[in-house]
């Protein structure tokens, strides 16, 4: 499949990727009428074998797990938005590494969000509860995928690592963004990637609420001769 409408049109081959749809869902990309810029910053520690994420507790995302960030406001770069929305919600400065591009559609909203994801992996300073975010310490560790378990078992420092795991709470992916299962794995192994993710409102079969779905996903991973 080709690289999603929306997402930069010039990006080398992106591969593999990874895309799938809702089994209700049949239609195409929707339309995006508006798109708004935002930043998403994971930092973790290798050695510590841990990782910073934040408890949303207001707006957007509210009651959610992510990483911290927000919208680039005018005048600023995304790295400089990085910064500043990292700084300001978790308490702490890393050294950022841009990781990857995505893109994010909701049916009937007015504006997509396209998000600059960074990494880092040293950082300074105490994480601080914020007004909306409260930060706290994950064991490192992937989501739960046949795919995952298979390459932890076959790899040994994985095993060690596991084995010499720390007392924190293992990372809450039920209470994350639901795309990010997608992603997760590419960031955390240093790779570069792009993708959209397009979300309907379906019937939540366990309540009879509506819900904000995925129904259509692609994911690359950008490819070392893109930079060139
Ligand atoms: C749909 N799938 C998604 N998966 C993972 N992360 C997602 C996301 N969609 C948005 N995000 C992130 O959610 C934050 C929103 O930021 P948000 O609080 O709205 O921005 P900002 O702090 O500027 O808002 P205020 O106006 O100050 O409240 C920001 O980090 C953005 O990157």
């Amino acid at each position: 499949m080709s690289i999603p409408p929306g997402l930069p049109p010039n990006t080398m081959t992106a591969l593999p990727s990874i895309s799938g749809r809702h089994p209700d869902y049949k239609d195409d990309w929707m339309d995006i009428p508006r798109t708004k810029l935002y930043t998403n910053v994971f930092v973790w520690d290798e050695i510590e074998r841990k990782i910073l994420l934040g408890y949303k507790k207001r707006g957007f995302g509210m009651g959610l797990y992510n990483g911290f960030g927000g919208k680039v406001e005018s005048g600023e770069t995304v790295s400089e938005a990085a910064l500043r929305e990292l700084k300001e919600e978790s308490g702490i400065s890393a050294n950022i590494v841009h990781c990857g591009t995505l893109l994010f559609f909701a049916k009937g909203e007015s504006c997509a969000h396209l998000v600059e994801v960074f990494r880092a992996t040293s950082f300074a300073g105490d994480p601080t509860e914020s007004e909306e975010m409260r930060p706290d310490w994950y064991a490192l560790s992937l989501p739960d995928s046949d795919e995952n378990s298979r390459t932890r078992k076959q790899d040994p420092f994985e095993e060690a690592a596991a084995i010499m795991s720390n007392d924190l709470p293992s990372i809450p992916f039920d209470h994350m963004w639901p795309d990010v299962p997608l992603w997760f794995p590419l960031m955390l192994s240093e790779k570069r990637f792009i993708g959209r993710v397009d979300f309907a409102k379906f019937k939540d079969d366990a309540t009879g609420t509506l819900k904000d779905a995925m129904v259509k996903w692609w994911i690359g991973t950008i490819t070392a001769t893109s930079d060139s």
